[in-house]
């Protein structure tokens, strides 16, 4: 069992119920596969239980199925062992799993709480809210208990969308198989603990994956600036935050860096190059140079007349865009309407508010609607929060959970749009994830209470681990 590796698969309920099937018609049984996972899950409370008493919960399905495994093998181990049981089918794996049982058996009003609690009430088939003696028992076993191991997911979490149906906190939870979008979307992500990966060979082909750390390469012996990207940030009413994306530009990998605008002087590394930009037209004068790999517009740029106008001149150009900001605000309801025609390769860093701001609300978690999104916009969408999607058009995803909550801080998306807009001057179709890999990485080496200013200063420290 290892923590979670990056780049896993991740696959929704029904996903993992048709590679299940797939495992199936290549002639492994349920009962396999239960065995596989129920001794993945034991080892792991064998590990975390030192000897003490363990309670299972047992649901009604396949993820009580599993749990009937984790108690027999625990057992066997000579640990002390109860089931606490939620009905049960008789049938199929789970019946036999539970037939196999032959150890104490209470039901979940009767349960006393024990030091470790292993969660195998509902895993991927939670499909309403959890309600009665199964959510009233859930919390007063796992809030006694001392370490909580859920079985797939922790019970009472929408898979797909990590929705809380009136689930409890787990200390840890094993993934059987691949990770689900629950282990990555809040607020199940905080509930789940420790995710470990539990491969049961069961081939999980998905168009999501989780962040990984990308492979980087150092620059040819014979490059030039423009070689490694022109990269052009706009500035607007607020001079500060574009200058925090021009500096990320230029410790983000970019070979040369302008910034055009009114600000001329200021404070910045004299390796920043200014262009003053007075009017649209002067924008669209400046973006006429060809040696221009990439455009960033959005932070501090305001939302006044002139701001509205620089937009419309960076949307018109034909260079790789990276929208963020004030500018996503300015899309708003507009942004289908005038992002989906541009040609060059277009990305969208939007928090919270700004996709709401852009896109309807629509059913569906944060997954879904942001890879709705994507698809109606032809745009990439990085769909920041503590549980960041990364949408392309064609269909890939990658989510990141693991992101610093010091990243909490004024300018920290100005450095991530700058950041965009340095991996986007090389034109590779991962540009997004290795930002938003470095930004992650960057904090993280930042340690506590930084600043959006310390943050640029530990980029190059991120990009020296992937080189
Ligand atoms: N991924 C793998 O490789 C393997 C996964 N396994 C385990 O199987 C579960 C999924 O099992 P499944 O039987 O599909 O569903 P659950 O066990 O999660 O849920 C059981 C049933 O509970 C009912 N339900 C749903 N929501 C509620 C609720 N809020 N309150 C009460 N009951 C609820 C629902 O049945 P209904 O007919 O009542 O709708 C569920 O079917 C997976 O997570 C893994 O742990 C395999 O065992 C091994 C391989
Ligand atoms: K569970």
């Amino acid at each position: 069992m290892i923590r979670v590796p990056r780049g896993t698969p991740v696959l929704t309920a029904e996903q993992m119920r048709a590679a299940e099937q797939a495992c199936f018609d290549a002639g492994v049984s349920q009962e396999e596969l239960m065995e596989r996972a129920g001794t993945a899950v034991a080892r792991e409370a064998a590990r975390f239980a030192f000897g003490r008493p363990v309670l299972v919960l047992a649901g009604p399905g396949n993820n009580g199925g599993d749990a009937y495994v984790v108690a027999r093998l625990l057992r066997q181990w000579g640990h002390d062992v109860i089931v606490a049981a939620l009905g049960g089918k008789e049938a199929g794996a789970a019946g036999m799993m539970r037939s196999r049982w032959d150890g104490e058996t209470v039901t979940l009003d009767d349960a006393e709480p024990r030091p470790v609690l292993v969660d195998g009430l509902f895993g991927t088939g939670m499909s309403r809210a959890l309600e009665g003696e199964a959510r009233k028992a859930l919390h007063r076993l796992s809030q006694a208990a001392a370490f909580v191991l859920a079985i797939d997911l922790p019970s009472g979490f929408a898979t797909d969308s990590g929705e809380d149906l009136g689930g409890a906190p787990a200390t840890a939870t094993v993934a059987l198989g691949a990770l689900k979008p629950a282990h990555l979307l809040m607020p199940a992500l905080e509930r789940c603990g420790t995710v470990l990966h539990a491969d049961i060979g069961i081939p999980g082909e998905s168009d999501i994956c989780s962040l990984s750390r990308p492979h980087l390469v150092a620059p040819a012996r014979d490059s030039h600036k423009y070689s490694r990207g022109l990269v052009l940030v706009v500035e607007g009413e607020m001079p500060g935050a574009a200058r925090l994306s021009a500096r990320a530009a230029l410790h983000g990998g970019a070979g040369y860096v302008m910034l055009a605008g009114q600000g001329g002087g200021g404070n910045g590394p004299d390796a920043l190059v200014h262009r003053s930009v007075e009017s649209a037209d002067d924008l669209q004068h400046l973006l006429g140079d060809d040696r221009i790999s990439a455009v960033v517009i959005g932070p501090g740029l305001g939302r006044g007349e002139r701001s509205q106008a620089l937009l419309g001149v960076a949307i018109a150009c034909e260079h790789r865009l990276v929208i963020d900001g004030d500018a996503l605000t300015l899309l708003g309801r507009d942004a289908e309407r005038r992002i989906s025609g541009r040609t060059a390769e277009t990305v969208l860093t939007p928090h919270e508010g700004e996709f709401g701001r852009m896109f309807d609300d629509g059913d569906g978690g944060k997954l879904d609607r942001t890879v709705s999104a994507a698809r109606r916009i032809c745009a990439t969408i990085v769909h920041k929060g503590p549980d960041t999607v990364i949408a392309h058009p064609d269909g890939r995803v990658v989510m990141s959970g693991d992101s610093s909550p010091w990243l909490s801080t004024a300018g920290t998306g100005d450095v991530l749009a700058g950041l965009c807009g340095a991996r986007m001057a090389k034109g590779n179709a991962h540009a997004a994830a290795e930002a938003v890999w470095l930004h992650t990485r960057a904090a993280a080496l930042a340690g506590p209470a930084f600043c959006a200013d310390d943050l640029i200063g530990r980029i190059p420290d991120a990009i020296g681990e992937c080189v």
